[in-house]
């Protein structure tokens, strides 16, 4: 059982985070027909293409600075009643502009959950702007330039999902260089749906503190070795990666290796209800699936608090309730 353990999440997609039986309402709310991507309570999707037609069909149908509040409050209430006392949210602003809400009034009702969700819990959190990689180098840049100029407290990093075999990291680069600039901690998700090259691409490209997912790395033995001596730290979502077939099953998914070889890892949830997942349950996956002990689970929640894109007094603070608890 992981229930006891503190935790901490670096990787979530705030629409990824949408109860389907929220969707539904959100749906009923714009008199939008789901049946294309939501059915019998679950959403639907055959592979990662079809997966990112559902992640943007489902943030369409949060179109006002409260609805994202609300999404961000709850998702933030959930984490903290299974003890977890960190979470880093990924954001896209061009999901709010898409939908005519606007990428302030998209931030702001973050931000308001966000608050809302720590007065009542304490959970901390921040913000990682992202640029969907399938929206193009220039709006990948837009994004870049969005959340540097935003100059938010809560907007700490930024990010790239989206469609990984479109382009190469190269295309995107400007956009890692104003974020950079700004100050902002970056993270790429690259060796996900893509093999080693497109890890090396970020590692010389971006020079990521991060990287999401970062799994296929497994696949280059020289590459595991170089993100081991860099100290890049991977933000693995293991059951994102099962459900998309990325592995096969948990027998023959990496993060065991990875860490075993010295690579900074740590567990998150990614989109959990498209994946049937919860942060709760990859904790669970580490623990039962994997068998990993509750030392080694700590050592990569420990590693998720030491990675944060946060300030170093909020760090250390985080750091030390960890340590006292753990
Ligand atoms: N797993 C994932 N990979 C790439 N982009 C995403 N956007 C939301 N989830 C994602
Ligand atoms: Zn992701």
């Amino acid at each position: 059982m992981t229930q006891h353990l503190l935790k901490a999440e670096i990787h979530c997609h705030i629409e990824g985070a949408a109860p389907p039986s929220v969707t539904e309402k959100q749906a009923r709310k714009y008199g939008v027909d789901t049946s294309a991507f939501l059915q019998d309570g679950a959403y639907q999707w055959r592979d990662f293409s079809e997966f990112l037609v559902a992640y943007d069909a489902v943030a369409a149908l949060f179109r006002t600075e409260e609805d994202y509040a609300l999404l961000t409050e709850a998702y933030l209430s959930e984490l903290a009643a299974i003890n977890t006392i960190y979470s880093e949210i990924i954001v896209s602003p061009d999901h709010g502009d898409r939908i005519g809400l606007g990428a302030d009034a998209y931030l702001a009702g973050i931000c308001d959950g966000i608050l809302a969700a720590k007065e009542k819990t304490g959970i901390e959190a921040r913000i990682i702007v992202t640029g969907e990689r399938h929206f193009g180098p220039e709006r990948v840049i837009s994004a870049a330039e969005y959340a540097a100029r935003a100059k938010n407290p809560l907007v700490t990093g930024f990010n790239m999902a989206g469609e990984e075999r479109m382009g190469r990291v190269a295309d995107y680069a400007r956009a890692f260089d104003i974020a950079r600039d700004a100050g902002l901690g970056l993270t790429i998700h690259a060796g996900e749906v893509c093999g080693p090259f497109s890890v090396t691409d970020a590692l010389d490209l971006v020079k990521p503190a991060r990287i999401g997912h970062g799994v296929r790395a497994i696949e280059d033995e020289a590459l595991v070795a170089r993100l081991a001596e860099l100290g890049t730290v991977l933000e693995v979502c293991p059951g994102s990666n099962i459900a998309l077939g990325v592995f096969a099953d948990f027998d023959s998914h990496p993060l065991k290796r990875l860490k075993a070889a010295g690579v900074k890892v740590c567990i998150n949830s990614d989109d959990p209800p498209f994946f049937a997942t919860s942060l709760a349950r990859e904790y669970e996956i580490a623990a039962q699936a994997m068998g990993m002990s509750d030392a080694e689970i700590n050592q990569m929640t420990r590693t998720a608090l030491e990675a944060a894109f946060v300030d170093d007094g909020t760090k250390a603070g985080l750091l030390q309730r960890f340590d006292a608890q753990s």
